[in-house]
């Protein structure tokens, strides 16, 4: 339901409303109806016309050949005095237009400062021509081409194009088939407004292009002109411009940038800042079981079908350098999680994989016998797969998936075949005609996956590929994943939060802290020696650095030590691990009972959650220790927050990890 409008908000805005529509109104009471046609077909009005729509045509013409770069260099380019640049550019938008057709005089003007050379040089002469009119239009329309502009490329995430280069696109193909599509709505609204703000110019234009017939006389010079002994007429003439501006105004409704629309501009596919829950994006009368993306593996019963032919395989060799420090070799058809705290430099790997970063540099990247340090980022064969899929909005999805192939010269009819192939194979064929728009976060996904598989890489880039979906497309996205992977016959790098994903996608675990290598091994290694205390943690274990002494105990950093029943032979540093399931808790100290492990500490419950069918509990003690026990133990103890508790350790559950 709609929420009534405030008084206090209603009347001055009906207020505003009427004052900006009664000049409106005047014009249309006012206008000499009866002799309306023979004064617009008049030859001075014609020619007036005639004159308006060329210089404005010309005018923006000259604005997009020079606003265009330059609103790409305001968005993409970080360059000293950018804030002033900018402020130059608004300049002639608030700039009274008499004043802009002074400072034309003073820069173009017979007397300015650079028209004394063009007449000399060139034999030009600005001032008072219809070249003259051009440019006072230009200097006020440009502004608003450049400022809708660059809202318009800021709004396009750098993920898009980033993607379409990691495809195989070069710069040049990349801007024709992703950047100007995208943009397309704001640089339409941009030169619209460009071209009815050079329709309407008349200060600048009478200062510096002076009001002659034919030559700069425009209408709304005309206006001025007939205002001074044919009002009516002049009333006629200005609503041929209001009726051209307002004309203008229909037409860019709805593709004003910014303008929150379903499906608008850079919200296609699983894009930036998309809800994959939400299901307003659904497409009508796909049930939710369709739309989530389950039970489509196999459309209708049907096997996927076979994948089209895949590339050489080709095994990774690396060392990173900078931000990031890591070596990396694995062999073809190897998966790699990559794994880390928050800002351990997991994406910074991956850019600098795909060339789109300085802040580490990939001193060798070798793939097969390839070496490809110095290739540009189209030229690597690294095909990157964004967190959120990154879905071209104004592409299908079967056009999607060709992406890369017609980016390396495939011919449309031969891409889109084996485009279709893959879409199949990965069980989406049938959502081929799609718009991103309309495919579930599942669903996207696949058409990414596809996407980045159809390209023919060397080495697959996925980034989080499955934190964006809620936990049951997780979870047959997740299957997905492994059914492909196994048959892709290059590098597989997937940065992960999730252990379980780490676990069970990748045959090697690449655990990144602080932008240093902490382990490389196997999952089943990682469990079994993890390297460090993050390493185990996210394995669900309690770990603590130590120090072996010689009298076999170990030594905590706070002073405390355990007691382990397999004490290390030699002295030194390493991880004292216990998993939770071997933490007792007893709510008196448990010497008192039958059962007494040896470690003991005394605490709180600090926190309390379910894990599956089990409970784990959270205790604050000298040290943070995590129990798992099952439910009924935690109600038999009374476990609520705070609640005062013992926790326990056999001396046989404490493992000594050497670092
Ligand atoms: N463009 C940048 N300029 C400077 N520092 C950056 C830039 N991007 C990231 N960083 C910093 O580099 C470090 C690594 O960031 P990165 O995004 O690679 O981490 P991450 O492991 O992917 O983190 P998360 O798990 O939160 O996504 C962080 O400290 C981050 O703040």
């Amino acid at each position: 339901m709609r929420a009534r409008t405030p008084l206090p908000l209603a009347i001055p805005s009906v207020l505003a409303i009427g004052f900006l529509f009664l000049p409106l109104a005047g014009v249309l009471t006012r206008t000499p109806w009866g002799s309306l046609p023979s004064r617009l077909t008049s030859h001075e009005v014609t020619q007036a016309l005639a004159l308006s729509l060329t210089v404005s045509a010309y005018s923006l013409a000259l604005s997009l050949v020079l606003g265009v770069p330059l609103a790409w260099l305001l968005a993409r380019v970080d360059f000293p005095g950018k804030a002033l640049v900018r402020s130059l550019v608004m300049l002639p938008m608030v700039l009274p237009p008499t004043v802009a057709g002074v400072a034309l005089l003073q820069g173009y003007g017979r007397r300015g400062v650079l028209g004394p050379w063009l007449d000399e040089w060139f034999g030009i002469t600005i001032p008072f021509t219809t070249t003259a009119a051009v440019t006072a239009s230009t200097f006020v329309a440009m502004p608003f081409l450049v400022i809708s502009l660059e809202g318009a490329l800021n709004g396009l995430h750098p993920r898009y194009e980033e993607t379409a280069t990691s495809l195989g696109a070069t710069p040049l193909h990349t801007f024709r088939t992703i950047t100007l599509p995208m943009i397309a709505p704001g640089l339409f609204a941009g030169a619209a407004l460009c071209w009815a703000r050079a329709l309407g110019e008349f200060g600048a234009t009478i200062t510096f292009a002076g009001n002659l017939p034919g030559v700069t006389q425009t209408l709304p010079l005309q206006v001025y002109l007939l205002l001074q002994d044919d009002p009516e007429g002049a009333t006629a003439v200005s609503l041929l411009l209001l009726a051209i501006a307002t004309a203008v105004l229909l037409t860019l409704r709805g593709h004003w940038p910014q303008t929150p629309t379903a499906g608008g501009r850079g919200r296609g596919g699983a894009g930036p800042g998309r809800d994959v829950k939400d299901s307003s994006w659904r497409v009508p009368g796909t049930t939710s079981r369709d739309a989530r993306g389950h039970e489509e593996f196999s459309p209708r019963g049907v096997r996927p079908a076979p994948a089209p032919t895949a590339p050489t395989p080709r095994p990774l060799r690396t060392t990173v350098t900078g931000a990031v420090e890591t070596t990396l070799t694995a062999q073809a058809g190897t998966t790699i999680a990559v794994v880390g705290p928050n800002g351990a430099g997991k994406t910074t790997l991956l850019r600098t994989l795909l060339a789109l970063t300085n802040r580490a540099k990939a001193e060798t990247l070798t793939l097969g016998d390839q070496d490809v340090s110095a290739a540009p980022p189209h030229r690597r064969r690294i095909a990157w797969v964004p967190q959120d899929g990154a879905l071209f909005p104004h592409l299908t999805a079967l056009a999607n998936t060709a992406y890369g192939l017609r980016a390396q010269g495939t011919p449309k009819n031969e891409a889109h075949a084996t485009a279709q192939q893959w879409l199949d194979h990965l069980g989406i064929g049938h959502l081929a005609h799609r718009r991103p728009g309309l495919l579930s976060g599942g669903q996207a996904q696949r058409v990414a996956l596809a996407r980045a598989l159809a390209a023919g890489p060397s080495l697959l880039l996925l980034d989080e590929p499955l934190a964006a979906l809620d936990q049951s497309t997780r979870a047959q996205v997740r299957h997905t994943l492994r059914t492909h992977l196994a048959d892709f016959p290059g590098v597989c790098l997937i940065v992960t939060h999730d252990p379980v994903e780490a676990v069970s996608l990748a045959d090697q675990v690449l655990v990144l802290e602080d932008g240093r290598t902490t382990q490389y091994a196997p999952p089943a290694e990682l469990a079994r020696h993890p390297r460090s205390p993050w390493v185990a943690r996210m394995l669900g274990l309690n770990a603590w650095p130590t120090e072996a002494t010689a009298d076999g105990t170990l030594r905590l950093p706070n002073g405390a030590t355990l007691t382990t029943a397999d004490p290390p032979p030699t002295p030194g540093p390493g991880l004292a691990v216990i998993t939770p399931e071997a933490v007792s808790l007893h709510t008196a100290h448990p010497t008192a009972t039958t059962s007494s492990p040896r470690n003991v500490w005394q605490g709180k419950v600090r926190e309390l959650t379910s894990q599956g069918s089990r409970m784990r509990v959270l205790v604050d003690a000298d040290l943070e220790i995590v129990a798992e026990i099952t439910p009924a133990a935690a109600a038999e103890l009374k476990l609520t927050e705070a609640t005062p508790v013992w926790a326990g350790a056999k001396a046989t559950e404490v493992r000594f990890v050497a670092l």
